[in-house]
């Protein structure tokens, strides 16, 4: 029998009330991800990308349906339940890279392993995973020094450093030139290769989607 997958999503809605008014911002998506997948979701603004991300990473509770997160159904979760989840399940890449300015890279890379605990894994795993992105020499270097990409290479590692079951990518290439965002993806990709890592990545960039094993297109809070 072949594996379950490593996000089940059925009939997921998300409507967030502005006011008088009720926005829907997913009316209605189910998607499988299997493990080792490397998952690109494209779509206009507005078509709920973010809303769905959000959703997924645990940072925001959904209105009705199912997710299924490694096993663990996310429906009816508390803050705190969701909050574990985040810090043992997911890792998250961002557009603006949200690195701590006054810490060195390595400390914000270190910075996972007091909050997620996971330390058994974390020295192995961090010198494997900064040998791949190619940044074991920017250790000691503040994020003011380093360039845009070298800074989003950081923040991947950070996203990857407690072996999350998901990788969580939200334009991850948005701040970058092309040069660098080429070079930015052909990582991603490279570490869902070489590492097995299941990535699911949030873009309106047609370009950096063709890197993905398989592109999930939404429209108007659908998949389409
Ligand atoms: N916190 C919020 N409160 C009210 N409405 C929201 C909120 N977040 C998103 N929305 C609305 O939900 C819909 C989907 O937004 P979402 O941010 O998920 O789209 P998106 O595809 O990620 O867009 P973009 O590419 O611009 O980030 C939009 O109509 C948006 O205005």
């Amino acid at each position: 029998m072949s594996e379950p997958p490593i996000i089940e999503v059925r009939s997921l809605t998300k409507t967030y009330q502005v006011g008088e008014v009720a926005v829907y911002a997913l009316r209605g998506v189910d998607l499988d991800i299997r493990k080792g997948e490397f998952v690109a979701i494209i779509g206009a603004s507005g078509s709920g990308k973010s809303t769905l991300f959000h959703i997924l990473g645990g940072l925001t509770p959904m209105t009705t349906g199912t997710v299924q997160l490694n096993g663990r159904d996310m429906a009816g979760m508390t803050n705190a339940e969701r909050t574990e989840l985040r810090k043992t399940t997911v890792g998250f890449v961002f557009q603006k890279y949200n690195l701590l300015p006054t810490l060195s890279a390595e400390d914000n890379i270190r910075i996972v392993q007091y909050i997620g605990g996971r330390n058994t894994v974390f020295d192995q795993a961090f010198q494997e995973i900064l040998k791949l992105l190619g940044i074991t020499d920017r250790m000691k270097h503040k994020p003011r020094a380093l360039s845009g990409g070298q800074q989003q290479r950081v923040a991947i590692a950070r996203g990857l450093v407690n072996s999350p079951a998901i990788l969580l990518a939200d334009e991850p290439t948005g701040n970058l030139d092309s040069e660098n965002s080429a070079a930015v993806l052909k990582l991603i990709k490279d570490l869902n290769r070489r590492l097995g890592q299941t990535i699911l990545m949030i873009t309106h960039d047609a370009d950096a989607a063709s890197y993905a094993d398989r592109i999930v297109k939404m429209r108007d809070g659908r998949i389409v």
